[in-house]
């Protein structure tokens, strides 16, 4: 190591300069002129001395001024990695316009680019996430301590990390080391949405290599470049084990499968809304649900489905399986189809189809005659008109969830969708579409969005319980359905408004909350004692502690603006002005 990082006179100048860069601290050109000068910064910034909503509002014009929206991907990231604070200023106040741009459909491409645009999304030396390659086996314990985004305060260890290896990235498949994106992306609406910390997020992608051809020939690829290791090398970490894998570890892991359980969960919210709409018409217990994909997301969203109808409607395991069917490339999944079903396959297959297969959508179609089409297959346009035409036929409102990402993944668009069911489809994408128009009535329609489930993260942070269960899964799914306001009803919402998601995941963290204390499974004490001696009354999510329990969660939440999340800074600025003084001189000396 240099001297000029050993030497004891010099090692305050290191640390001026990582106030300066660190993208935590930085505050750009919102330094106070007393800072920049205890700080030795004078000069480095031009005079002017701005706050965060100019420096936002000079952000969000050159922001909308980039013509695609991977340079707005590229802006954004760089803004994060620079100056967190005023990143997640833009991004939170818009978060409509920003989420799109962070998440998908944009995080799509920039996954598709990553090795081409990485160098250009922060500065030296400034992490994106932590890199764990199949060579560094003998060295991960050192490579995870080298991981240091806040230099400052080594107790700000990371609360929530998010990991892929990469093999499915959205619906786009294996993009090896690229798809870096996802956790990185997934985390930033964790912070935005449900206010966790961002110094304490983790963002991590295991490299195993990766068996995309065009990946593995571009000059430019940053990953190992060879063919991913099989699964008898490395079994745990092979997306076709997420099953598996989560049969293992969640019992003894403080972990969830997001595309199982938190696209459950999310997803579980926008069907009971769902069916609500068409209750009048369609009795709960009639629903006829047709998965279109089953792979992780469709299994998973499936089985969260089926807690629904066993809890609010009272239905026996086997009663509410019935009334899920699964299509997979090779059509119904029935249980004597003739090839070795996957074994998340078989708790589903069919058995009542009497000898006969079906092959094709539209004869499932025929045959199941469905109340509700969900698609988690990444098969764009695969709800097209004929099959459209078909639901509304069948159904005076039929529920339609293109769930699969990013966007040119999606079985239908939302216009379609209304076009085809002469707008009477009840729909939620994974990707948000734009809103539509009704020809006659020139009314405006909103799309519902499925994604992310942010305040399932922030419950589990803050009551630590043992392990993540399916309880406090369908409670986070049940809060997040039962948020919406009497105005988002009255318009057929199936998810609250996105300028809400605050106030949402705080509700939603503290159902996740109280289900853990229930279950005795919360470890942090503080929640006992204050949720234990008014279970019952919390547990209805109504009254004066309930409400207490939501505000207690929406105190915690980190804001860019609350200089009160900045103690830990503002003590490290402290300490460094008073040595600072003396050190100076010494150095001078
Ligand atoms: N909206 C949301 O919150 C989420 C959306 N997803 C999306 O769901 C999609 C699937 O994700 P996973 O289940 O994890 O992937 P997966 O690879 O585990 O499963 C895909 C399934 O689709 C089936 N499939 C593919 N092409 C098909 C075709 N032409 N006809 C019939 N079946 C077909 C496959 O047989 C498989 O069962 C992805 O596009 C992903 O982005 C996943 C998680 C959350
Ligand atoms: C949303 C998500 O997790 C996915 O598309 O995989
Ligand atoms: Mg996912």
């Amino acid at each position: 190591m240099p001297d000029e990082y050993v030497n004891g006179k010099t090692k305050n100048v290191s640390s001026i300069e990582n106030i300066a860069r660190s993208p935590y601290l930085n505050k750009g050109t919102a330094t106070s002129l007393s800072a920049r000068n205890a700080l030795q910064l004078t000069g480095i910034f031009p005079p002017a001395v701005e706050n965060l909503e100019q420096q936002k509002k000079r952000a969000l014009v050159q922001l909308r001024a980039k013509s695609s929206n991977l340079e707005k991907y590229m802006f954004l990231a760089w803004l994060r990695n620079t100056n967190v604070r005023l990143f997640y200023r833009v991004v939170i106040d818009e978060l409509e316009e920003m989420a799109p741009i962070i998440y998908t459909p944009t995080v799509g491409t920039a996954c598709l680019e990553y090795s081409h645009i990485y160098p250009f999304l922060a500065p030296p030396g400034v992490p994106d996430g932590l890199y764990l390659s199949i060579d560094d086996l003998p060295n991960l314990t050192q490579i995870i301590k080298n991981y240091h985004p806040y230099p400052f305060d080594e107790s700000l260890t990371p609360q929530i990390a998010v990991i892929t290896d990469g093999s499915r990235i959205l619906g786009l498949g294996d993009l090896g080391v690229n798809g870096m994106g996802i956790p990185i992306g997934k985390l930033q609406l964790y912070v935005a949405g449900a206010g966790i910390d961002p110094r304490r997020t983790l963002p991590i992608t295991i490299d195993l290599g990766t068996n995309n051809e065009k990946n593995l020939n571009d000059e430019f690829y940053l990953g190992l470049r060879k063919k991913r290791v099989s699964d008898d090398q490395f079994e745990d970490f092979s997306s076709e084990h997420a099953f598996e894998l989560l049969a293992k570890y969640r019992d003894n892991l403080f972990c969830f499968n997001d595309d199982i359980q938190g696209t459950g969960a999310v997803i579980l919210s926008g069907f009971i809304n769902a069916v609500r709409l068409v209750e009048k018409d369609v009795h709960p217990k009639q629903h006829r649900i047709l998965f279109f994909g089953a792979g992780s997301a469709g299994v998973g969203v499936a089985k969260q489905l089926l807690e629904f109808f066993k809890i609010e409607h009272g239905m026996s395991e086997e009663e509410a399986k019935k009334l899920v069917w699964l299509v997979d490339t090779k059509g119904l999944v029935t249980h004597d189809r003739g090839d070795k079903l996957a074994n998340h396959k078989v708790y589903f297959a069919r058995k009542d189809n009497e000898g006969c297969q079906y092959k094709s959508l539209m004869d499932v179609i025929e045959y199941v005659k469905p109340t509700a089409l969900i698609g988690l297959s990444s098969t764009g346009g695969v709800f097209d008109e004929t099959i459209l035409k078909r639901m509304a036929e069948l159904n005076k409102n039929p529920i339609v969830f293109p769930l699969s990402n990013p966007m040119v993944n999606a079985e239908c668009t939302f216009e379609d969708a209304m076009k085809h069911t002469e707008n009477r489809v009840i729909f939620a994408s994974g990707t948000g579409f734009p809103p539509f128009i009704e020809h006659d009535t020139g009314k405006i329609r909103y799309p519902g969005q499925g994604n992310n489930i942010p305040g399932l993260g922030l419950g589990a942070i803050i009551a630590r319980p043992d392990k993540i269960t399916d309880r406090q899964i369908y409670a986070s799914a049940s809060a997040l359905a039962e948020s919406l306001t009497a105005e988002e009803i009255e318009q057929n919402f199936l998810y609250p408004a996105v300028q809400r998601i605050r106030r949402v995941s705080a509700r939603v963290a503290a159902a996740v909350i109280v289900t853990s204390v229930d279950e005795g499974l919360a470890c942090n004490p503080e929640i006992n004692s204050m949720v234990k001696k008014d279970l019952q009354e919390i547990l209805s999510r109504n009254g004066e502690k309930w409400q207490s329990l939501v505000k207690y969660v929406e105190e915690r939440m980190w804001d860019p603006s609350i200089e009160k999340f900045f103690s830990s800074d503002s003590l490290i600025e402290k300490n460094l002005l008073d040595s600072l003084a003396n050190e100076i001189v010494q150095v001078e000396e």
